[in-house]
Formats: C-alpha cells, sequence, structure tokens
C-alpha cells in the first residue's frame, strides 16, 4: 500500500483517482506544523502540495521512503528541487491545467488596471458617485509587451489580439517563425519595455528574472505604463515599482504574486494606482480540478513504475522514445554493474558507447540508467534521478559516444569503466526475443545472460584448470548452472565465465587464487 501525504487544499473530485486507488491510502491534512509534518513525511511514499507547503531540504530528508513529490500547479518554487534530486525523489508538477485560469485572470487584471473597476467599486460601495477620478484607457490599439511567450503569455497575447493590441513579444526561446504563428511582434527585452503601454510578465522567478524589472527598466519605460505581474512575486522590484508610481512613470500596477506571500501591509497597497488579489490566478474550479487530475495521475504511475511526463528534475522524454528505450533499460543497468565489479580502485570515468540503431537515438535516459548500475555498487540510494548527481559530486566523468556500425549487431551497447588502476569494458545486446546478452569482457567473446551470480577467473590456459577450477566450486557446494572459455592465443591467456546456483563464499575465491594458472577471480552479482 502506497501511503500518499496531501498537505495542501486540492480539488476532491481532482485527487479521485488517489483516493479510489486500491493501491494507495491518502492521509489529508491541510493544517501540519513543521513537526508534525516531519513525522507525517517520514512514512510517506509520496507528497503532494500547492504552494504553500514549503518542501524544504530538511523535510526532504525526512521523507525516508518519499519517491515522488508533486505539485498541482506549476511554479516549483516551493519545493527544494536540488535536495530532492540528489535524494533520488522525483518532482512532478501540472504545467497545462492551470495555463487559460492563469491567462484569463492576467486579462481581468489588465482589464481591471486599465478601467479602475477596483478602484471604482470601492467608491461606489462607500456611497460615493465619483466619475470623474476612475476614467481609464482602451486596450484598443495600445501595445502589450509579454515577458516570457510560454503556455499562460502564449494564451494571454491569443486573447490581447482579439482585443486588437499590438503584441511585442520577448523571450529568449522565440524564433520568428513561431512568434509569426501566434501572431505577435518578436522583440527584444529593451523594445518590449520601451515600447509597450501594458507590460505583463510570464517568465519563471530565476536568478535571471528576478528584479528583471527594476529601476533601469523603468527609466526606460513609456510615461503612463502600466505593469502586471501574475507570474511570480520577485520578478518586478517592488520597491523601484513603487518609486516608478510615486515619481508617476507608472500609472499602475496590478498584482497577484507578490516578493514575500502573504505581503501584508505592504506599502505599495497606500498608492491608489496599485490593485491587487492574493495569487488568485490558478484558482478556479476548472483548474484545480485539471491541476490535482494532472499530478495525481504522475503520482500514481511513478509508484506503480509506469511512464509519466512531467518530472522538473529529469528531462522530457518523449512517449515514442520511452517505448523504445524500455526494452535496453536492463541491459543499460546490468551492463552498468557488471562493468564496475570488474573493475579496481577509484571510479574516474563511465563511457558509454551506442552502435547501431541506438547511435539515432537520444540515449541520455540509458546513460542514466547506466550510471545508476555502476553506482549502486557502491551506494545504497541510487536511483536514475539522482545518478548523474551523485557521479558529479564523485568527480566521476559520464561521457557517451555513438557509431553508427554495432558489429554485425542490430544494437551494441558498450560500458567502459575507467578506474585508478585500469579500464575495463563489457558489451552486451539485445536480441530480438531473446532479452539482454552480454557479448564481451573486455577482449573476449562470451554470451551470458546478465543475471543472477557469476565468476569472473582470468587465467593461463592450461589443460585440466578447468576440472581444478570446478573442483573447488564442487567442495565448497557451489552448483555450476553455465561455464564458458575464452582465449585469446593457445596456452595464453584466457578467462572463465561461470553462472553459479548460490552467492560465491569469500573461502571459494581464496580457494581459486591459490590455483598456480590463477590469476583474478571476480564474483560477479547482478
Ligand atoms: N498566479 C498564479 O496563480 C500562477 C498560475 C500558474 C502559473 N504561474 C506562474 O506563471 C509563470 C509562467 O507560467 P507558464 O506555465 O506560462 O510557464 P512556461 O514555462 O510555459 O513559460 C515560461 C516562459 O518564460 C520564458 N523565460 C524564461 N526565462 C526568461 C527570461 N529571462 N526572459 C524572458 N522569458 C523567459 C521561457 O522561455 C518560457 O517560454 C510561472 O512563473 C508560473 O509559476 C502563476
Ligand atoms: O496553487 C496555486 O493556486 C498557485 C499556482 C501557481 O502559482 C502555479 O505556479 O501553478
Amino acid at each position: 500500500m502506497y501511503r500518499v501525504l496531501i498537505t495542501d487544499p486540492l480539488s476532491d473530485q481532482g485527487i479521485e483517482k488517489l483516493t479510489q486507488a486500491p493501491d494507495v491510502e491518502v492521509i489529508l491534512n491541510t493544517s501540519l506544523s513543521k513537526e508534525e509534518l516531519l513525522e507525517e513525511i517520514s512514512q510517506a511514499d509520496a507528497l503532494l502540495v500547492r504552494s504553500q507547503t514549503k518542501v524544504t531540504a530538511e523535510v526532504i530528508q525526512a521523507g525516508k521512503n518519499l519517491k515522488a513529490i508533486g505539485r498541482a500547479g506549476v511554479g516549483v518554487d516551493n519545493i527544494d528541487i536540488p535536495a530532492a534530486t540528489s535524494r533520488g525523489i522525483i518532482v512532478v508538477n501540472a504545467p497545462d491545467g492551470n495555463t487559460i485560469s492563469t491567462a484569463e485572470h492576467t486579462f481581468a487584471m489588465m482589464i481591471s488596471l486599465a478601467r479602475n473597476i477596483p478602484q471604482g467599486y470601492r467608491s461606489t460601495v462607500q456611497g460615493k458617485w465619483d466619475r470623474k477620478s476612475y476614467v481609464g484607457v482602451e486596450l484598443n490599439k495600445k501595445t502589450l509587451g509579454i515577458i516570457g511567450l510560454g503556455r499562460i503569455g502564449t494564451e494571454l497575447s491569443k486573447r490581447a489580439r482579439v482585443f486588437n493590441m499590438n503584441v511585442l513579444a520577448y523571450d529568449p526561446y522565440l524564433t520568428e517563425e513561431r512568434a509569426h504563428k501566434i501572431g505577435v511582434t518578436k522583440a527584444t527585452l529593451d523594445e518590449a519595455i520601451a515600447q509597450s503601454d501594458f507590460i505583463t510578465v510570464h517568465t519563471p522567478l530565476t536568478k535571471e528574472t528576478h528584479h528583471l524589472i527594476s529601476t533601469e527598466a523603468f527609466n526606460q519605460m513609456k510615461p503612463g505604463v502600466r505593469l502586471i505581474n501574475c507570474a511570480r512575486g520577485g520578478i518586478i522590484d517592488e520597491a523601484a515599482l513603487l518609486q516608478a508610481i510615486q515619481d508617476g512613470k507608472v500609472a499602475g500596477a496590478a498584482l497577484d504574486v507578490f516578493e514575500t506571500e502573504p505581503p501584508g501591509e505592504h506599502p505599495l497597497f497606500s498608492l491608489p494606482q496599485v490593485i491587487a488579489t492574493p495569487h488568485l490566478g490558478a484558482s478556479t474550479r476548472e483548474a484545480q480540478e485539471n491541476v490535482a487530475i494532472d499530478v495525481s495521475e504522475e503520482i500514481l504511475h511513478i509508484l506503480r513504475d509506469q511512464p509519466f511526463k512531467n518530472a522538473v528534475n529529469l528531462p522530457s522524454i518523449p512517449a515514442e522514445l520511452q517505448e523504445k528505450l524500455r526494452p535496453y533499460q536492463i541491459l543499460a543497468e546490468k551492463l552498468g554493474l557488471f562493468a564496475i565489479q570488474t573493475a579496481d580502485g577509484a571510479l574516474d570515468e563511465v563511457t558509454i558507447t551506442y552502435s547501431g540503431e541506438l547511435a539515432d537515438w537520444d540515449t541520455a535516459p540509458l546513460t542514466r540508467i547506466t550510471l545508476k548500475g555502476a553506482l549502486s555498487h557502491y551506494l545504497s540510494d541510487v536511483n536514475y534521478i539522482n545518478a548523474p548527481h551523485l557521479a558529479k559530486e564523485r568527480g566521476v566523468r559520464v561521457t557517451e559516444q555513438k557509431i553508427s556500425k554495432a558489429q554485425g549487431f542490430t544494437n551494441l551497447f558498450t560500458v567502459t569503466v575507467k578506474t585508478n588502476t585500469g579500464e575495463h569494458q563489457v558489451a552486451g545486446t539485445l536480441l530480438n526475443g531473446l532479452g539482454p546478452r552480454i557479448l564481451k569482457i573486455d577482449q573476449y567473446s562470451v554470451d551470458i545472460l546478465p543475471t543472477g551470480h557469476q565468476l569472473l577467473i582470468h587465467h593461463h590456459d592450461r589443460p585440466g584448470a578447468i576440472g581444478r577450477v570446478g573442483t573447488i566450486l564442487g567442495n565448497h557446494d557451489v552448483n555450476i548452472a553455465t561455464m564458458q572459455v575464452g582465449r585469446k592465443d593457445i596456452g595464453g591467456q584466457a578467462i572463465m565465465m561461470l553462472t553459479v546456483d548460490k552467492a560465491v563464499p569469500e573461502e571459494l575465491l581464496k580457494d581459486l587464487e591459490k590455483l598456480d594458472e590463477i590469476q583474478s577471480v571476480t564474483a560477479i552479482d547482478l
């Protein structure tokens, strides 16, 4: 039974997938103290939040069984992603479900700002009939600068065009072709800032976007410009905005998000030109249901080891590629684990060479899995999420190579591990209908199923060597399931590769090493 802890209010219908799943126990508690959260998370397999719960490194550390953190929404700034990644916990969000709601809210904020609707409402319900103070401006023929033309920015641009606005869009990833298709003018940041009557930001909050709109930007703006932020507090510098409104440069601002939330008695609220909502962008019945459904499905898929798509701390893999790569996963992991066990010393480098059809695909997911296989020999808490991070932390270089020819096979997968004592290579393939096989250990050809307990013996090719090895295994009551021998030259260097029915005891290895013709013996567990 998987325990899924939900600590922020989510739509009841949205989480039905979880509450009705026979293999899931949902613990719903939206008023946990920090201590209670640390206690509850220690039992949970997954955590589901909106933006209220701060999923800090301490919380993540306490989640001993935690496999996934789901964010019902887009922004994951309340989750310590590096801490989750280094613990191998998958973080998923629901990036699509609240796009329309947030674009509509932004549009509502822009119209409210243009027409002083909140100010007019307040005055009217106070019994006044003040029509002079609230003269607004039309959106028609005005220029709207959109900073960040992602999902929400794009939806907003469609609505702005219907209102006959000229849309200037700045986004480092925006191409002329896409701008043309959407019907906006691609602009530089300076152009969007200097030429717009309304400016709205729709980027994530990052190092680059923190205070992207600050004093320098306000200085470049048209007098009478109006600003909207329904993305993240901190993209607009609030102190600089306050000054720009007081200086008369900015005619108004509509804010749904703040540098600190809740903002309390913010100095901006004393200005009549500022309108505000309490982070309501995604607060619609539809959006909340959508994001809760999306993230619940993702959590279920992760827990059940099924494909999922919205991981924030993993590169996204198209479903078609996932299907192609799936059969190679066992081969990748086993080759990594096999290769590392053939090597002594501290691991410096892992090189994965993809040949044949593999060379044409994005093999990054397989590289992660191979690395997971290799590192799991040393580390207990490694998985394919944290494997690259753990390798980097330990100074292990990881490289991929691609070769179109696969030596007569449809595909060939070679793992080379370099340690401070030498270099070892193991190659394998996926045989159609037969599954994974190890085909080469260093320069020796073999044909082994990558599973179970193996013994790799380097020896001199001498008569009787195989018999003596067999006798020692028999003396230790270890049954040989399969045996293969490979050699370079008659009477030269050779290997024996044995699959045995149980783990090889240490004394057996010592007895084998005593034989004259044996150079090295390695027990390999796959
Ligand atoms: N107010 C709310 O309730 C609410 C609801 C949903 C989303 N959001 C926030 O809205 C923002 C946008 O969400 P989205 O779903 O459109 O995200 P998105 O990822 O689809 O779009 C973000 C865009 O910003 C662009 N970008 C990144 N850095 C940039 C930079 N330095 N300059 C210009 N553009 C840059 C990216 O290229 C991308 O196109 C996020 O911050 C999200 O957290 C707020
Ligand atoms: O949960 C919310 O209401 C806020 C969501 C929003 O900020 C997001 O990033 O998706």
